[in-house]
């Protein structure tokens, strides 16, 4: 039956163009007088409670936030004009007789004349239901606690430009089928946003409390980058009236993946939030860019093998270790210790401020500041209680001086002797005023000089020739060689991504960030190759807790350097024991043929607790693997299907090679070959819309995907070593739809063992 002759089908058009009429009509008055639209409304909001007594009633309307018109949402409602909702609950809150059509969508609207929600916004706390409600009972939390009531339909809609293609009553099993849908379409080179589809685990990630910091282990393909900012918008949405947009910040892994997800926010109605790679976040708040060495440096030592192999192993973990830190925090304490004069600080004889008064400030009053601030507000206290004890003093001189000339007069009978006494007295008070407003000018410098003053880097420096570091568990030739390999980067005014955390803390806690950081909640993707200290620090510095940490174990390609295991992370940066820990297994991205395979890769690592995706039932095509004697043949059945897979509409491919070397291989057979294709090789700072084939290197590829993934071994194999098993895992988790694996012969590696 075509949709056009459903029964419901002329008033669920009527309803679309209602809608969209009156979207017009606000956007029309708005813009001819939005503030007197807003005083309108405000006028209905002042109105209602007089209007409607039903308390579950107005706390529906109020939840769906429809008096909410601000100029922010109008702007929301321009855009989604052209799909204003794309689903209807009909629901009958408890205690009210009429059940209650519902259309959800991506912006909240009410007509202010009916008090009726034209559109409810997919954050409001009734649309939960949507998400998680089975027909029938209901309930759903508010601000103001527990409503309940009955829930007797959920229909979804396929509206396009304005236009109503198809609706369809939802079911647990009809549910699929539009997730199919979803799926099934092609990839572009930018993430889009889920609202309609959102799935029950998803959705309890996205809602979840937001004072609880929550870790989530979400599979390949999960929809963890989705999630997060899906997270965010509703967060804004639901705390706005406590913290403004930019008090959120997602963390990404690098600007290929900011671009990646650049538009999501944007069409969630979301401005504002911080969108920011790690180390852009560390350069602002050093107020510098460190020069650094290239962050996969030690991936690409470790994918060369070597003598040092192991030594630098254990740098990288020891760097980000919560061990690290504690031998910093008994640095500073010490320097603390070290740092403080001895000394009272005294003018001539009169002790302005004793020398351990000036301890208890730096050890115990100004104790939260950073070491140099507390420094600067000593000096301040000197300087103003030098003030006040110089009058003294010199009131003290005069004082005694006059005194003495009173005396004189006195004393001395004879004219001439008492003159030249009083002279000299008078002389006497001078010069000793004098000296006294001289000495009280370097005062407080001279005694301020007895602090020493070092640069971070010094004091980086220094910290690591600390003989503690030997007290540790760590063998004397391991902190040799780290102590070794960090001062010629020292030396060479460099420093690696493993030192990050250890400066962001040095610099937090001796000068203080150079910028302002008003975040308080913060998103981290792809967190599994944070370590601890980088986590420990970021709360340090942030002041909050309120973290949502989304990783995959399976894809810890940095794994010598990030999350070992997330119960770690939970003991160490969570200790209170109120982090939230979630597990998503069910993968989205791609088919259950590639899933399959990837899968057979994957249990060849050692990845703690290792959880293996469980893909949502979409089939495809088998992955094709071929092995070649002549690259030239490689390279020419990978163009011939490039040009097949774009006939079939497959928009986005590409050809990952396991490093940056394979890929400029790859491109330069490409080329050789003479082609039309636009082909792009992508590091992490590239952006890639407007390729048609891109080549990149396995770890730069997380996070990203393609419709048609060709993995391609021209003269690297993957082995069967820990991160080679994860990068090819990675590599084989990008596609949604179509991957083969194109080997030279020799260099299956690790293919032939799955
Ligand atoms: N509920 C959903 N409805 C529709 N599409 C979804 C849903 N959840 C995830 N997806 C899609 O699945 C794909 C994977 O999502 P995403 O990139 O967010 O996952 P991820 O867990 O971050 O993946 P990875 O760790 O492999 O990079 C995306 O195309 C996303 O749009």
């Amino acid at each position: 039956m075509s949709i056009t002759e459903h029964q419901e089908y002329q008033s669920e058009r009527t309803r679309l163009e209602a809608t969209k009429e009156y979207i017009g009509l606000v956007l029309q008055e708005s813009e001819q007088n939005e503030d007197a639209f807003r005083e309108s409304i405000k006028e209905a909001y002042a109105n209602l409670n007089s209007l409607d007594g039903s308390e579950g009633y107005i706390a529906l309307l109020t939840s769906a936030r429809f008096l909410d018109m601000t100029r922010e949402s109008l702007r929301q409602l321009r855009q989604v004009q052209s799909k204003p909702y794309f689903c209807r609950i009909d629901v009958r809150p408890e205690n009210y007789d009429q059940i209650q059509p519902l259309y959800i969508g991506k912006a909240s609207l009410f007509r202010p004349d009916t008090q009726e929600p034209v559109i409810v916004d997919w954050r409001s706390p009734i649309a939960n239901v949507y998400y998680e409600g089975r027909i029938g009972p209901i309930s759903y939390e508010t601000t103001t606690g527990t409503e309940r009531g009955e829930l007797f339909r959920k229909r979804q809609y396929t509206i396009e430009n304005g236009e109503l293609h198809d609706f369809r009553d939802l079911d647990i099993t009809t549910r699929d089928e539009l997730l199919q849908e979803s799926l099934g379409g092609s990839a572009d080179s930018r993430l889009k946003d889920i609202v309609s589809t959102i799935q029950e685990e998803q959705n309890r990630v996205i809602r979840a409390e937001m004072y609880r910091p929550m870790i989530v282990q979400g599979a390949a393909g999960s929809g963890k980058t989705t999630i997060a900012l899906h997270r965010i918008a509703y967060l804004i949405y639901t705390y706005g009236d406590k913290f403004n947009p930019d008090q959120f910040m997602i963390l990404a892994p690098h600007q290929l993946f900011l671009k990646y997800i650049a538009d999501v926010l944007p069409e969630l109605g979301v401005e504002a939030v911080k969108q920011t790679t790690y180390l852009d976040f560390v350069f602002e708040g050093m107020g510098k860019k460190l020069k650094l060495t290239d962050p996969n440096e030690r991936l690409f030592q470790f994918l060369e093998g070597g003598d040092q192999t192991d030594l630098l192993r254990f740098v990288s973990r020891f760097k980000g270790s919560v061990e690290y830190k504690q031998l910093i925090d008994a640095y500073l304490d010490a320097l603390t210790v070290r740092m403080l004069p001895r000394e009272d600080f005294k003018l001539a004889k009169h002790i302005i401020c004793p020398a351990d008064e000036i301890q208890k400030f730096f050890r115990t009053d100004y104790v939260r500041l950073p070491i140099y601030k507390r420094v600067e507000k000593i000096k301040k206290i000197l300087q103003d209680r030098l003030k006040v004890k110089k009058k003294e003093i010199m009131k003290h001189i005069v004082d005694h001086y006059d005194h003495e000339i009173d005396q004189a007069f006195v004393h001395y009978r004879d004219p001439e002797k008492r003159r030249t006494h009083v002279v000299k007295l008078m002389d006497a008070k001078e010069d000793l005023l004098k000296k006294v407003e001289a000495r009280s000018k370097t005062l407080v410098k001279d005694y301020m000089a007895k602090f020493p003053k070092q640069t971070l880097a010094a004091h980086y420096r220094e910290f690591l020739q600390d003989e503690a570091l030997l007290s540790t568990a760590a063998s004397a030739e391991e902190i040799g060689f780290l102590q070794e390999h960090t001062f010629a980067l020292l030396d060479k005014k460099r420093m690696e991504l493993e030192d990050t955390a250890a400066l962001l803390y040095l610099q937090h806690k001796l000068f203080g960030l150079l910028s302002e950081m008003k975040v308080r909640n913060l998103v981290i993707d792809e967190a599994q190759d944070y370590s601890v200290f980088q986590l420990l620090t970021l709360k340090e510095v942030l002041g909050s807790d309120m973290f949502t940490i989304l990783g995959d174990l399976s894809q810890g390609i940095h794994s010598y350097r990030g999350v070992e295991s997330w119960d770690k992370v939970l003991q160490a940066v969570f200790p209170s024991g109120n982090c939230n820990y979630l597990v998503l297994e069910q993968s989205y991205r791609t088919t259950v043929e590639i899933m399959n395979l990837a899968n057979r890769v994957i249990v060849h690592s050692s990845t703690p607790g290792l959880v293996l995706a469980k893909p949502v039932v979409r089939h495809g095509e088998e992955p094709r693997q071929e092995v070649f004697t002549e690259e030239s043949a490689l390279i020419a059945q990978v163009l011939a299907d490039v040009e097949r897979l774009k006939g079939a509409g497959m928009n986005s491919v590409a050809v990952i090679g396991k490093t940056m070397a394979e890929c400029r291989r790859i491109k330069k057979r490409l080329d050789e070959q003479g082609t039309e294709l636009r082909i792009q090789v992508l590091d992490e700072k590239e952006d890639y819309s407007g390729s048609d084939l891109v080549i990149v290197p396995s770890y730069v590829v997380k996070g990203l995907e393609f419709d048609a993934v060709f993995i391609v071994n021209l003269q690297e194999a993957y082995t069967a070593d820990e991160l080679d098993v994860k990068l090819l895992y990675v590599a084989m988790t990008r596609p949604l739809h179509r991957m083969a694996v194109y080997s030279m012969e020799g260099k299956r590696g690790l293919l032939d063992l799955i």
